[in-house]
């Protein structure tokens, strides 16, 4: 069995008072085998951790520099991120791939540092709407995860996020069919490149407008382990009922 998890990204939202959502999450979610992930902005992340210790809630940053240490103003490193106490990383986000022009190559180098930082990386990868309307997607995807993954992916160290960019922030959705292709996609280039064991163990999230009230439908997709949610893991009362959607599924 797989596990199962759901992963928030607050993006670049919220301050101190934020984090009394960890709270009332923690209170309304109560116990359940699935792993849940808040990644907060970076400011935000030692604080996330303390107010999280005593839930099932996990903390992740959204990027991480590719080196260890060194004069790179802004930037943080893995290292940084484990020390703070959080568990995940979200690296390749699309946001970063257009914000911040970031390669499959430089996220391949971020994976890695993730992963010494004893980080789980969580990989995202999506096509735009351009390649979607030219029938490119299964493509663009093989491409994406042969630039940006490492050889070292194990069943722990790695999530990946399917994440269509013309789905994210738009209330737009893939059919279930589409959203079953593309991760039955993705499961089988990760079998034929890592085998069968790991291939089979690593997690796939579905990422892209997941709201309380499409997430059952998602989470009916074989090769959907769960969902990478923006806006909707800003507030306990709408991630709550997609954690609790997929504790059903
Ligand atoms: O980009 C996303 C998560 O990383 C998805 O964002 P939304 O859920 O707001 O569409």
């Amino acid at each position: 069995m797989r596990r199962k998890l759901a992963a928030g990204n607050w993006k670049m939202n919220g301050t101190g008072a934020a984090l009394e959502e960890l709270d009332e999450l923690s209170r309304m979610i109560g116990t359940t085998a699935l792993q849940v992930v808040i990644c907060p902005p970076a400011p935000l992340l030692y604080r996330a951790c303390e107010a999280a210790q005593d839930s099932i809630i996990a903390i992740g940053g959204q990027d991480c520099h590719s080196a260890a240490a060194g004069a790179h103003t802004g930037d943080i490193s893995a290292a940084m991120i484990a020390d703070t106490g959080a568990q995940y990383v979200i690296l390749g986000h699309s946001e970063r791939r257009a914000d911040h022009h970031e390669s499959d190559a430089d996220i391949h180098a971020k994976v890695k540092a993730a992963w010494a930082a004893e980080l789980t990386a969580i990989l995202c990868i999506g096509e735009t709407a351009e390649q979607q309307q030219s029938g490119t997607t299964l493509e663009i995807l093989a491409t994406q995860l042969a630039g940006s993954l490492p050889d070292a992916v194990s069943a722990t160290n790695t999530v990946i996020a399917y994440e269509p960019v013309w789905a994210i922030g738009t209330g737009k959705v893939p059919s279930l069919e589409q959203i079953a292709e593309t991760h039955d996609f993705i499961r089988d280039t990760l079998i034929t490149r890592f085998g069968e064991t790991t291939g089979n163990a690593v997690p796939l999230l579905y990422g892209g407008s997941v709201k309380p009230d499409n997430a059952e439908t998602i989470f009916r997709a074989e090769n959907v382990d769960g969902a990478l949610v923006g806006g909707a893991s800003l507030k306990a009362s709408d991630f709550a009922p997609i954690i609790a959607a997929l504790d059903r599924a």
